[in-house]
């Protein structure tokens, strides 16, 4: 017995000539589902009413059937709302012009007039078979399950360091404590970390230390007993209760309270907790991943955050490298937010021009990853063509290196490559990179590859 229904692709024509649309219907419907429109109107309605997979457009409709402004219009309007929609239009002779037009718009293909059935067949089922590519591509980018590390974008030396690093300690029960400025991914890690871990059926509990406020941030973390004080109503369970069994997070762990710390310390030793006005003590299981944008060294030399805290938090440190510190990072995040808000927000962005990814490659990034979502996020809400230029995304001239930052960047590329490939012998290495030991010496110090 076969289990699989055979469904077939949906395909919507939008022709206004009777006679043509009977014949293209009849020679199509042994392989799609068909569905007609005459008009823009109608053609906008079905589109939402029955989400097709491929659209064969003619350009002539009503009121403009010898021109092509009214076709023009339903692929705008088809593409603003279904940006990955496949379609196909129809161009005579005289409206070739017209068609290129509607190519540069977003048009899958263009088929020419008089139709011949059999090369409209062909064009129209590569349309269907890259759709449901397309469709079977987005699915498993959006699930989630199991495969934590598809959500961390990374390509950069660097930074699939930090990936496999985090795949190798994820298994163990280990502390992690990750440090990297503001905007690097800190979250997105701690969470594959989860996802990588045995506690992946168990919760994942984020808390903010910094976003709350201290005289609230005890009860959030450890809980509280009904009327322990005043607007106690009921027992509550801290976040540490509520990971019981998975992760929990502590972003921003710098910023902890001092008496907290000594709280959050003798949890981290002794695995049990007390709720505020409670008098027993409650055993609970989590693994703590704790991060921080803050120079917690600094910090402890301050006596503003504990010592001994900070070996139970950094059993493993791993240190997550600004986005100006990743090559080739950027613009494959830069993709793959252009395509996802495209879809959320209904746009019909197609991709970069050349202009704006060597602006991407080049701009600084001091807000790390989150500056970059937000400017392609703006870029899509301000952007007129099919393509965001750097203009789109406000990345100026004067944020490209200079030449010494971009020297200084080559050079502890290839120095630290010869020393991980010399295994940290000065003299092989200096030898791979072509200079005499002392020189790689000086090297090292000025990029501060040692002291
Ligand atoms: N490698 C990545 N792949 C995909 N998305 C990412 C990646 N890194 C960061 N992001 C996205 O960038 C945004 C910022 O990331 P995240 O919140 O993890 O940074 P953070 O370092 O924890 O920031 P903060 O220190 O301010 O808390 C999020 O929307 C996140 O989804």
């Amino acid at each position: 017995m076969s289990t699989t229904t055979d469904v077939k692709p949906i395909l919507m024509l939008v022709e206004d000539d009777e006679g043509l649309a009977k014949q293209l219907r009849w020679a199509l419907a042994d392989r799609y589902d068909v569905h007609c429109a005459i008009d823009r109107a109608g053609a906008v309605a079905l589109a939402r009413r029955v989400e097709p997979a491929v659209v064969v457009l003619d350009l002539g409709l009503p009121p403009d059937p010898n021109g092509a402004s009214e076709g023009l219009a339903v692929l705008t309007d088809l593409l603003a709302f279904k940006p990955w929609l496949k379609i196909i239009v129809s161009s005579g002779n005289a409206e070739r012009i017209h068609a290129l037009e509607a190519v540069r718009l977003g048009a899958y293909d263009i088929y020419p007039k008089p139709v011949d059935i059999d090369t409209l067949r062909l064009i129209v089922e590569r349309a269907s078979h890259l759709h449901a590519l397309e469709d079977e591509n987005r699915r498993l980018a959006a699930s989630k399950d199991r495969r934590p590390m598809l959500d961390v974008l990374a390509e950069s030396p660097k930074m699939l360091d930090v990936c496999r690093m985090i795949e190798r300690v994820a298994p163990s029960d280990v502390n992690v404590l990750l440090t990297g400025e503001s905007g690097t991914g800190k979250e997105v890690l701690a969470r594959a970390l989860h996802g990588a871990s045995t506690r992946v059926d168990g919760p994942f509990v984020p808390i903010n230390v910094a976003a709350i406020p201290e005289t609230l941030l005890e009860s959030e973390l450890f809980g509280h007993e009904k009327g322990s004080f005043t607007g106690a109503h009921k027992t509550t369970l801290g976040k540490i209760e509520q990971a019981d069994g998975g992760t929990l997070f502590l972003d921003e762990i710098g910023d902890m309270p001092h008496a907290l710390q000594v709280k959050l310390l003798r949890f981290l030793q002794e695995r049990v907790i007390e709720r505020i006005g409670g008098r027993s003590q409650i055993a609970v299981d989590v693994r703590v991943v704790a991060a921080t944008n803050r120079n917690l060294a600094e910090a402890i030399a301050e006596g503003a955050f504990r010592e001994d805290l900070y070996y139970r938090l950094d059993e493993v440190g791993i240190h997550i490298p600004p986005l100006r510190e990743r090559p080739g990072d950027a613009t494959l995040l830069a993709r793959h937010f252009l395509s996802r808000y495209a879809q959320e927000m209904k746009r019909p962005a197609r991709g970069f021009t050349s202009d704006a990814l060597r602006a991407i490659a080049a701009y600084e990034w001091p807000g790390n990853v989150r500056e970059l979502e937000n400017r392609v996020k703006r870029a899509l809400v301000l952007a007129d063509g099919s393509h965001i230029t750097g203009t789109d995304l406000q990345l100026e001239e004067g944020s490209f290196p200079t030449l010494r930052m971009a020297r200084e960047e080559a050079e502890y590329e290839a120095v630290s490559k010869a020393l991980c490939v010399a295994d940290n012998n000065v003299s092989a290495a200096a030898k791979l990179l072509g200079v005499s030991r002392p020189t790689l010496y000086d090297l090292m110090r000025s990029l501060k590859l040692r002291d």
